[in-house]
């Protein structure tokens, strides 16, 4: 899903959250969006999922405004989301969690497409198991598969590695890489910037709520300022 965001300011009383933003990324693949803490990444995260609304500025999706449309109708176009605080429903069972929004969104509720969701993160085995009582890492598995089980064609998720061992973040990592060669556009904010140049075809480096830089993860990486400002460098 192609985003375009054009001047984009949120504020929160004194703070610029995301100050006279803008960038363009053509749909597919995983857009990392980096950069230090207070930077703007989960504010500009919610505008993309219009959980809260910008105060100026625009943003286009697949071509469609969005900035005044309201949360439901933004899923409704194919967006889905993940956040930094894990969401799931504990007292639900697994399978549950992911026929709740299948069942909102008018598409089929039934065990097998729940299954088929569980089984493309891996724990389609733990389907009958209450959601609460899984480990931490698989119950992230199951906020993602919640997040797939709607389908969409961009995703949003919001540090989905915090937490999560070496080994369970890179099988993510890989994960996300395999969800946008499926077809679906990865938005991924993350502190593990080296999980996020491994996987990302852009990067949107960010500082103070506008871009630092913006390039490939190559080129951000050969950036002087984002080099300077974000990981500490001296010229
Ligand atoms: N609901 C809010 N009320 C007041 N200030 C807020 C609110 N949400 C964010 N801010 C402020 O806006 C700025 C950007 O915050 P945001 O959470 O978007 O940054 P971030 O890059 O996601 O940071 P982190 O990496 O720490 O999650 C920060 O200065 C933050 O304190």
């Amino acid at each position: 899903m192609d985003i375009e965001v054009t001047r984009a300011t949120m504020r929160f009383g004194g703070v610029r959250a995301v100050d006279d933003l803008s960038f363009r990324y053509a749909a597919g693949g995983v857009l990392g969006l980096i950069g230090p803490n207070g930077a703007g990444k989960t504010t500009l995260l919610n505008a993309l999922s219009d959980v809260s609304r910008l105060d100026s500025g625009r943003i286009r999706l697949r071509g469609n405004d969005i900035t005044r449309l309201g949360p439901e109708k933004v899923a409704r176009l194919g967006v889905a989301r993940t956040f930094q605080n894990l969401q799931v429903f504990g007292s639900l069972s697994v399978l549950d969690n992911v026929l709740v929004p299948r069942w909102a969104l008018g598409k089929g509720a039934d065990r097998a497409a729940g299954l088929a969701v569980l089984d493309r993160v891996g724990i389609a085995e733990h389907a009958d198991r209450l959601a609460g009582t899984l480990a931490y890492g698989l119950q992230r598995r199951v906020e993602l598969a919640r997040a797939l089980a709607a389908e969409p064609e961009l995703l949003l998720l919001d540090e989905p590695l915090a937490g999560l061992s070496r080994v369970e973040g890179n099988r993510a990592a890989e994960l996300f890489a395999d969800l946008a060669d499926d077809g679906i556009t990865v938005v991924l904010v993350e502190h593990d910037v080296s999980s996020v140049l491994a996987v990302s075809r852009h990067v949107v480096v960010l500082d103070r709520g506008t871009v630092l830089a913006s390039g490939t993860p190559d080129e951000v990486v050969a950036d002087h300022a984002v080099r300077r400002a974000y990981l500490g460098e001296e010229d």
